[in-house]
């Protein structure tokens, strides 16, 4: 893995706002990056840094181990803010205006258009596009100089669940085929599809980062039951890798060390002859745990 970005206690004060907070992130080749946060927490002000449209007032950040000069960027492709297309051009048109701006062959634009899925539509006016193909011309805009790393700032705000489902899938894609992504989101749901890994920031401040399957698996939990709970229990306390256990309702419900699996512990309980009527493996929602951990977050 080598790192795409590093950031190093950044800081942005507007006034007396303190936007960010000693923000410190690492972002790997191939990541699929979520920024997660409630609005005005931070995500914004921490794209347009990395991106040089913000100063920063305070901290560093370098792009492939580089200091972020001019052409350090241009291996980086960016939706910020909609961009403006002209509403009476064809798609391809529009990328066409976009080739010139950037100076990039008008060849790019072909793959770009069927990455998007937009090719047998490159003829039609962009007015009269659906806003999720609009969202798909503006990646395609943005993967025409075929930037290493693509960020996007809320990429499926206002779209239908259709439109959604494209953007996410197209997201993925865009990631297989080995860019890296960084994008803002306040939708846990959609983090949780999405991204392999994500932080969370609370008025500026990261409250959390980790690898979205990581923190699924630490939300895993087993519940269980027998005719005989106490039995159950005094078996269950003598399994090795047992992290924690707690009772709700009538059920036994426990959570296990990292790399012990279910299996084992329905094994060391027949093992001790417990019959369960009841094994189901439940998994807490990031969006669950998202908004614990900003309850949990001091100001
Ligand atoms: N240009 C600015 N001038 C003054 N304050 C600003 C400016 N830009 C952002 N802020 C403030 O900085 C804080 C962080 O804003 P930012 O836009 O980065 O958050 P965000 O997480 O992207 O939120 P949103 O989802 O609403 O865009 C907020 O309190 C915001 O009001």
């Amino acid at each position: 893995m080598s790192t795409v970005l590093h950031i190093n206690n950044l800081s942005k004060n507007y006034g007396k706002v303190k936007a960010l907070q000693n923000l410190d992130l690492h972002v790997e080749k191939g990541n699929i990056y979520g920024l997660l946060g409630p609005n005005g927490s931070g995500k914004t002000t921490t794209l347009g840094i990395i991106l040089g449209v913000t100063n920063a007032s305070s901290g560093e950040y370098s792009w492939f181990g580089e200091a972020p000069t001019a052409q350090v960027r241009r291996k980086i492709g960016a939706i910020l803010e909609s961009p403006t297309f002209y509403p009476y051009l064809s798609g391809e048109q529009n990328l066409k205006v976009i080739c010139a701006i950037k100076q990039v062959p008008l060849t790019a634009i072909e793959p770009v258009l069927k990455m998007v899925n937009l090719f047998e539509r490159k003829d039609d006016p962009f007015k009269g596009y659906s806003l999720g193909m609009k969202q798909r011309l503006a990646i395609a805009s943005a993967m025409l100089a075929d930037p290493s790393v693509l960020i996007l700032d809320e990429p499926t705000n206002g779209l239908d669940p259709q439109g959604i489902a494209e953007i996410r899938e197209l997201i993925v894609s865009i990631a297989q085929s080995g860019k890296t992504i960084i994008l803002a989101s306040h939708l846990l749901d959609e983090v949780q599809k999405v991204c392999t890994h994500f932080a969370v920031l609370k008025r500026g401040k990261k409250i959390y980062a980790g690898s979205v399957n990581e923190a699924l698996a630490e939300s895993e939990t087993v519940e269980m039951s027998a005719p005989d709970m106490e039995a159950l229990l005094h078996r269950a306390q003598s399994f090795t890798h047992l992290k924690s256990f707690q009772h709700e309702n009538d059920k036994l419900v426990v959570k296990l060390e990292d790399g012990a699996n279910v299996s084992d512990l329905h094994k060391h309980l027949i093992e001790g002859n417990i019959v369960l009527n009841h094994l189901t493996v439940k998994r807490k929602s990031l969006e669950k745990q998202f908004l614990e951990l900003l309850a949990q977050a001091n100001d």
